[in-house]
This record gives structure tokens, sequence and C-alpha cells, in this order.
């Protein structure tokens, strides 16, 4: 469904994506692995269309993406980006007059199911629950490709359960979901594809299950391998 090839992105000192080239299908979660500075976050961007790659082409169903796919993509980013003097309810709110995707029943579901107050104001939450809140307004869209950036950082490891097992139960067969995390033992257990990003570049990439026969060790593992 959404195929990158050849994605380059150049700062001024660095080039934080090279040559990069990854696909990914519906109903399936693909985890984006790689230490600080691999490029994680801008291949994000440059997929949620925020940041412009040098050169490469991003396709959805073979079709070039224009502004026009960003209704296609729920995109998670690591920073908070709430108003303060919101509440909860009037976050939903604010997001269902902004995508036309997005399901306001199901966020006040997801904000119980997180233990989230509706009343309370962004300002007044821990790092935690806004990590959770953040979680709550992008599953909430009905999107064909759902992109968390770390979204279990500064999350206590009870929470990360429910967590985890909330994102799993809320995405559908159509939907495909791209993550990162540095708690690679975590996502080892839910992803069924893993992207190894090193230098910007994929250096391994395949169907977890496979990866883990044929190279008769963990994911966990393999990380430690590349990276170490
Ligand atoms: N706006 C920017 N200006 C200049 N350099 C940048 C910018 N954004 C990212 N970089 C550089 O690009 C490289 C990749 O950064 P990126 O944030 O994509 O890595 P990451 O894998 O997400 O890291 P982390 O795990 O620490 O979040 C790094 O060397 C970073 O310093």
């Amino acid at each position: 469904m959404l195929k990158c090839e050849h994605l380059v992105k150049k700062y001024i000192t660095t080039t934080a994506i090279s040559d990069l080239s990854l696909e990914i299908e519906p109903g399936h979660i693909y985890a984006l692995l790689g230490p600080n500075g691999s490029g994680k976050s801008t291949l994000m961007k440059i997929i949620a269309g925020l940041v412009k790659p040098d050169s490469g082409t991003i396709t959805i169903d073979g079709v070039p993406m224009t502004y026009r796919s960003k209704k296609d993509i729920a995109y998670m980013p690591t920073e908070a980006f709430f108003f303060g003097y919101m509440n909860c309810k009037d976050i939903g709110k604010y997001y269902k007059d902004f995508f036309d995707d997005f399901d306001y029943d199901k966020y006040m579901g997801l904000l119980a199911e997180m233990e989230l107050n509706p009343d309370q104001k962004a300002k007044s939450m821990s790092s935690g629950m806004l990590a959770k809140l953040k979680i709550a307004v992008t599953l909430s869209r009905d999107s064909r490709i759902v992109m968390l950036d770390e979204p279990l950082n500064g999350i206590d490891i009870i929470a990360r359960e429910k967590i985890i097992s909330t994102i799993v139960r809320n995405i559908s067969d159509d939907t495909a979901v791209l993550m990162s995390s540095h708690l690679v033992d975590e996502l080892e257990r839910i992803v069924d594809h893993a992207f190894f990003i090193k230098n910007g570049t994929c250096v391994l990439q395949g169907d977890a299950e496979e990866l883990r026969v044929s190279r008769g060790k963990s994911i966990v593992d393999m990380y430690k391998e590349i990276y170490a």
C-alpha cells in the first residue's frame, strides 16, 4: 500500500535519510528500529508530509503522495502537541473539527480505557498521561496508515502493557501500523515485521518470524548485533 523508494534527506551537516526504501501493507504492525539519530523520526515526518525529501518517491496504492494523502495517515510525533488550557473533552472536539475521520465516541472510550479523566486539562497532566492522550487522539482516527513515534516513551511498565494491548485491539485489518521504540523487547511481542535503520538507511528488514527462524535469534538479539 505505502511504498517509499530511494528516499534521501540531507540537512546542512547531516544526511538523515540515505537511499531508504521500504513498503508497508495493511493488516500488519511494523517496527521501525534503530538507535538515537538513525533517522526514524525523519522518515516518519517525510511520510507524514511534514518534511520534504531531497529525492526519492512515496506512493500510496501506486499513486504519488500529495497533500490529499494526508487524510490516509494518522501520525503521532514524539512531542506533546496539545493546548494546555484545553481539557481532554475539548481536545477531542478540536480533533473532530479538524479531521473528518475522527471518531469522538471511540476517543471517549479510549480515554476511559487509559484511565484518563475527560475533564482534566492538558497543562495539569503528567508526561505519561500526555503520552496516553497522544495515543488516544491518534487511534481515534480512521486512517489506513498509523504512525506512532515512540508511543511507549515515558509510560510506566504497567501502563505500557495496557497501551500495547490498546494499540493492537484498535487496529483493523485494513490499517498498517508503523511504530518506533527503543523498547525493542516490548515491541518484539506484537510486531510482525521489522525495519532496522542505521545511518538513515534500512540495513535489514523482514517478517519478524522469518527473521527469527532464519537467523536463530530474537529481534532483540539482532538489534544488539546490528548496533553494538
Ligand atoms: N531539523 C533538523 N536539522 C538538522 N538535523 C536534523 C534535523 N532533524 C534531524 N536531524 C538529524 O538527522 C539525524 C536523524 O535524526 P532523527 O530524529 O530522524 O533520528 P531518530 O532515529 O528519530 O533518533 P531518536 O531515536 O533519538 O529519536 C540526526 O543526526 C539528527 O541530528
